[in-house]
């Protein structure tokens, strides 16, 4: 299930306004996803004028991209915080007079897990996003990373619960997708949620589910990249 299209050109204005959040010194969480390359890769420009900061990568993805922008990277454990993540979405909920304004599906990518990990112990979480991905109310599929034995069990839970599961297969494997942590996951249709707190805290629930992609109360920022600027929301 990648993502959603929208133009490179805004892309690369949000991620590099994002990018220039970052200050000497900052621990700085690199999310995963083509609008947060642009980010590791004004931050690996910025770099080499001088910025010195740490990166903390995501995924396997974000690994490969901050390593070619030579970005110095470190873990959780070695680190006793983290001052910046900078992170894409797969949706953005963008209803300013509704509760969950603010709130994400994320894992398009499949890393929604580590992502989860590193944007919440950030003491600032910066999404980055075109306009493609702003809607008012969410309503794309909720991937759901699951252990692989517990695949089948949390489909038929999901089923219970009004939602349709759809096993991520490969594109060029056979077989499902296998994520960075050996996993499976379910794209998980609900329609429209307007209540993105109630699913979250229901499917976090269900044993079996490691990790799901909605991100409910943790962006701090949107920059929307358009064809001529950067539009920001704050929450
Ligand atoms: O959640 C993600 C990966 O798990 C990505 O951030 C999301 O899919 C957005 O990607 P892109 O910037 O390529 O549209």
């Amino acid at each position: 299930m990648k993502t959603t299209g929208g133009s490179d050109a805004a892309k690369r204005r949000a991620g590099e306004r994002a990018a220039e959040r970052a200050e000497d010194g900052f621990v700085v969480g690199l999310g995963t996803g083509s609008t947060t390359a642009y980010a590791i890769d004004a931050l690996g420009r910025a770099i080499d004028d001088g910025l010195e900061i740490r990166g903390i990568p995501t995924s396997f993805q974000s690994r490969q991209t901050a390593l070619e922008a030579s970005v110095p990277l470190t873990t959780l454990e070695e680190v006793d915080g983290v001052d910046l993540a900078i992170d894409g979405a797969d949706q953005v909920a963008d209803d300013s007079t509704a509760d969950a304004y603010g709130a994400l599906i994320k894992g398009g990518g499949g890393a929604h897990t580590r992502e989860k990990l590193v944007d919440a112990a950030a003491d600032e979480f910066v999404v980055v996003a075109d306009p493609s991905k702003l809607a008012p109310t969410l309503e794309r599929s909720v991937p759901v990373e699951v252990i692989p034995d517990a695949y089948s069990v949390v489909s038929e839970r999901v089923r219970e619960l009004g939602g349709d599961p759809t096993l991520r297969a490969a594109e060029c494997k056979d077989g499902p997708v296998v994520t960075d942590n050996g996993n499976l996951l379910l794209d998980c249709a609900f329609g429209s949620i307007d209540d993105p707190e109630g699913v979250a805290s229901t499917l976090a629930r269900v044993p079996g589910v490691l990790e799901h992609g909605l991100f409910v109360d943790l962006a701090d920022i949107t920059y929307v990249g358009t064809d001529d600027g950067v539009e920001t929301r704050e929450y």
